[in-house]
Formats: structure tokens, sequence, C-alpha cells
């Protein structure tokens, strides 16, 4: 079939390769030529597992094309609409310009009997009102993407569900165009729901305020076990073993960003305020504020282990992507803590096997470096922002002898706390009281 994507992003740039690794015949539009230029060639334009590959292996020539032009979308059967929804400067709301701007561009190109699908995410009431701006004989479904960056084209051609929400007018024919679309995942047995245009959107924003709930639950008990002499990841480890809860998303530690979960949950709540029923979701302030109050506590457990005062004292942040294997920068909890401990008069230094280019982009005023060990130069205090598996397999021994000070802050409480006492670390971390009540040890030079 043929079928084209518009917007080539982190989600965009995964759908096309992979409709073409289903068999289709696909053209992505994207207005940034850059990008563009860099996908044409095979190369993926930001770090995702597996895309490059993606991209190489996508079948014959000409299966897979990239373009700035909405016109060369003219002979598709299916127009995947997958642009960004971003929150808009100084409100939750989400900023819909890219959809409009999208679909404005396509829109003369739109052949009678061809399908606009919507992938994302988008406030509720958005797909009608879309959808009656179509042209006689076009049809809209929205067909939300839950894949997680990091694990974008295994989740791509494994997904737990495809959601298909149509109008009750002209519905049938548009699931059997989905359903031709995503032939070879449904012989796979991927559950396949069928909703109306409100709840296919809804079940995007639902899911995603849901998984941040739970981590802000996490965190929240976090900080009664700081308070009260617990450790929560033990305690999360047993609310895991209960079935009924399951131990996914329940990571204590820096809490969520990037460029779903945090914009997500403020533009439901944006839209159910629109809607009158604002009250039904105010939790979701609280499920933000707690993950607010994450960064502010491992700065100040980072303070504590510099003896009450960031000030001069040298920084190394270890992590700048929102999630390990991303190079994702967006909303990162990493960069957000960074630049707070800058903001104390620290000397910070930040490092990442992937994001620091576009870290170096979003934060300039913060110092970097190439890898752990000259970012840990010197550094009275190492903070473990962001979880990368290298990180996690540091060797606390060679660490030690060449920071200034042993103090570690394990911010997504990634290492084996033990092991790095055992090699000589005063260590830190959310949620444990006995370990953030430790003396300060001197922060005389070790090496
Ligand atoms: N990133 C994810 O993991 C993910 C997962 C599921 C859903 N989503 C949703 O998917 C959407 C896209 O997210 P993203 O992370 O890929 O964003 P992104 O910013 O990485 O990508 C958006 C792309 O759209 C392009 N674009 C902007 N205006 C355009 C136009 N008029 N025509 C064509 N292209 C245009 C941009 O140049 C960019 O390449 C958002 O609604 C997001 O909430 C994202
Ligand atoms: O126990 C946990 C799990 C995650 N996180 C953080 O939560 C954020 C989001 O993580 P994740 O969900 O893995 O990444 P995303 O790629 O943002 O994916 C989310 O957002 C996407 C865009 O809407 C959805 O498609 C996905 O289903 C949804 O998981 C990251 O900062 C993680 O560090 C935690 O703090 N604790």
């Amino acid at each position: 079939m043929k079928v084209s994507v518009h917007g080539c992003g982190y989600l965009g740039a995964v759908h096309a390769a992979a409709m073409a690794r289903l068999g289709h015949d696909v053209v992505g539009i994207d207005v940034d030529a850059a990008r563009v230029a860099a996908l044409a060639e095979g190369r993926a334009p930001f770090f995702e597992p597996g895309l490059t590959a993606l991209l190489a292996g996508t079948g014959g020539p000409g299966a897979l094309r990239f373009s700035t032009d909405a016109a060369d979308a003219a002979a598709a059967e299916v127009h995947f609409l997958c642009v960004g929804t971003p929150q808009s400067a100084g409100s939750g709301v989400a900023d819909l310009q890219q959809l409009e701007a999208a679909l404005a561009a396509l829109r003369p190109h739109l052949r009678p009997g061809s399908v606009v699908v919507g992938k994302s995410t988008v406030p509720v009431g958005t797909a009608a009102r879309l959808a009656a701006g179509l042209p006689d004989g076009v049809g809209l479904a929205w067909n939300p993407e839950f894949l997680r960056e990091g694990h974008a084209v295994a989740d791509t051609l494994h997904p737990d569900r495809l959601v298909y929400g149509v109008p009750d007018d002209g519905g049938e024919a548009l699931v059997a165009r989905l359903d031709a679309v995503y032939a070879r995942l449904l012989a796979d047995d991927v559950p396949r729901l069928v909703t109306d245009l409100a709840t296919a959107e809804l079940a995007k924003v639902a899911a995603n305020a849901f998984l941040a709930t739970k981590i802000s639950f996490a965190n929240a008990v976090a900080e009664v076990c700081e308070a009260a002499g617990g450790d929560a990841v033990a305690l999360v480890g047993t609310m895991a073993l209960d079935r009924r809860i399951g131990g996914d998303y329940l990571g204590v530690g820096l809490g969520f960003g990037g460029g779903c979960l945090p914009k997500d949950i403020r533009a439901f709540a944006a839209r159910a305020r629109e809607l009158g029923v604002g009250d039904a979701v105010s939790f979701l302030d609280e499920v933000d504020a707690i993950n607010d109050r994450c960064r502010d506590r491992a700065v100040e457990l980072a303070r504590a282990a510099c003896g009450g005062s960031l000030a001069d004292r040298r920084v190394a942040v270890l992590g700048a992507a929102f999630k390990p294997d991303s190079d994702d920068v967006r909303s990162s909890p990493a960069l957000a803590l960074a630049r707070a401990v800058a903001a104390e008069g620290a000397d910070v230094v930040v490092t990442d096997p992937q994001a620091l280019a576009l870290a170096q982009a979003a934060a300039p005023e913060l110092g970097y470096a190439a890898d752990v060990r000259e970012a840990a130069a010197g550094a009275d205090v190492v903070v473990l922002a962001t979880e990368w598996d290298e990180y996690r397999a540091l060797d606390p021994h060679a660490l030690a002898r060449v920071v200034r000070a042993p103090h570690l802050v394990d911010a997504r409480n990634a290492v084996d706390r033990a092991r790095w006492r055992a090699a000589g670390w005063d260590v830190r971390a959310l949620g444990v009281a006995a370990v953030r009540a430790a003396p300060a040890q001197s922060s005389s030079p070790t090496a």
C-alpha cells in the first residue's frame, strides 16, 4: 500500500521505516530539510537503537523515500500525521500549529478515497474538528502511538495494542484500511481495539497520565521513606510482587521527563478544565509537583554531600538524556538537576554517551565533558542522573582515583550501594533515609 508519514521526528521517522518494513511503499514528509536529507541517506537524525538498521533494511528501492514537499504524498492511500504537539509557551495547553500546518500542506493533495490517520497525541475533540475540515470522500481515523523512545523500533513492530478511533459514519471502511496497513502485526495476534474518535484520543493521554501517576506515587512514598527511615526501593520491591500492582513505572528517583509524559499530563488537565471537569484530574497537578520535587531533593543530597553549600564546588552530572538509550533532552530531569546545581554556584560538568550535542544546544551555560573520567576529574560530588548501563557498571575504585572527594548521589537508584561503599564512597540516594542521613565524610582529596 502507498503510505505517507507527515513529521519524521522521534515518532514519525520510526513509523515511516516500520511501515516500509511491513511491506508498504512509504514517503516521509518533514519541513526540516536537514532531517529529510539525513533520512534519505539512511542516517537516523537522532539516537534510537535499531533505527539505522531499520532504515537500511526496508525492502527494495523506492520503498522508503523522504521529502520536504507535501505534494510527494499525493499518491498515498493512507496519510499518517506524526508531527509534534508540544506544550504551548506559558500554559499547559497543547500547541497544534504543526498539525494544522501539516494538514494545510497536505489538503490540496488528498485524493477522494484516501484516508488521514492521526498518530500524534492530541487533546480530545481535535480529531472530530480536523475531520470536519477534510475534502469530501477523505476519511479520518485516530490511531494513537504508544512507543517508548529507546525501544521505539520494537514497540512499533510489536505493540501491546493497536487502537483505531473512527467516526460513526464510514467507520467500517476506515477499520478495513487500517487492518490492511497493520496486517502483519494483526497476524501476530496484536490486540486491536476499535473505538470512537474521542475514546482513542483519550486512550493515549489516559495511559500516559497513569504511567506518570505511578512514577510519582513511587516518588511520593520515597519522600515519606526519607522522613520515616525506610528504603523506598525495597518498599516498591514489595509492591511489585503484587500482581495487581506490578513493578513497572515504580522506579524511585529523579522522576519523569521527555517529550511526552510532562506535556501530556498538563495538556490532559488543561483540556479537562476546558470541558468543565478539571476537578476530575486535578490530582495530575500533584503528580507534576511531586515530580518537580524529585529534582529539588536530589539537589539537597548533593548540597549535603558538599557540607551544606554547592557554591564553588565541582559537580559531575552523569547523564543528560531524559532516559537511557535516547539522546532526547526535552524536559530532561538530568538537565534540570544540572541547571539547579549550577544556579547554586557550583561548577557543573555534564556528560552523556549520546545526548551531549543536544544538551549543549539546550543548556549552553553548563560545562560538558566527553566521558565520565573527564567529567568526574576533581569533582566534589558525582550525581548519577540518567541510568545508562555504562554508568550502572562503573568501577567505583577507578572513579575514586579521579574525584576530589568520593561522594555519590545516586539519583536513579542505579548502582549497588554496598559495592560503592566498600570502595570508600559516601553514597546518598533518593528515597533512602539511612543513606540520606549518613554523616558527610571528609571532603579532603583522595587521589
Ligand atoms: N516521541 C515519542 O516517543 C512519542 C511516542 C508516541 C507519541 N508521540 C507523539 O507524537 C507526536 C510527535 O512527537 P515526536 O517526539 O516525534 O516530535 P518531534 O518534535 O521529534 O517530531 C516532529 C517532527 O515534525 C516535523 N514537522 C513540524 N511541522 C511540520 C509540518 N508542517 N509538516 C511536516 N513535518 C513537520 C518536525 O520538523 C519534526 O521532525 C507528538 O504528538 C507526541 O506527543 C511521541
Ligand atoms: O519507573 C520509572 C519509569 C520511567 N521513569 C521516567 O519516566 C520518563 C518516561 O519514560 P518512558 O515511559 O520509558 O519514555 P517515553 O519514551 O517518554 O514514553 C512514554 O511517552 C510516550 C509518548 O507519549 C508513550 O508513547 C509511551 O507509551 C510512554 O511510556 C523517563 O524520564 C524515565 O526516566 C521513571 O522515573 N521511573
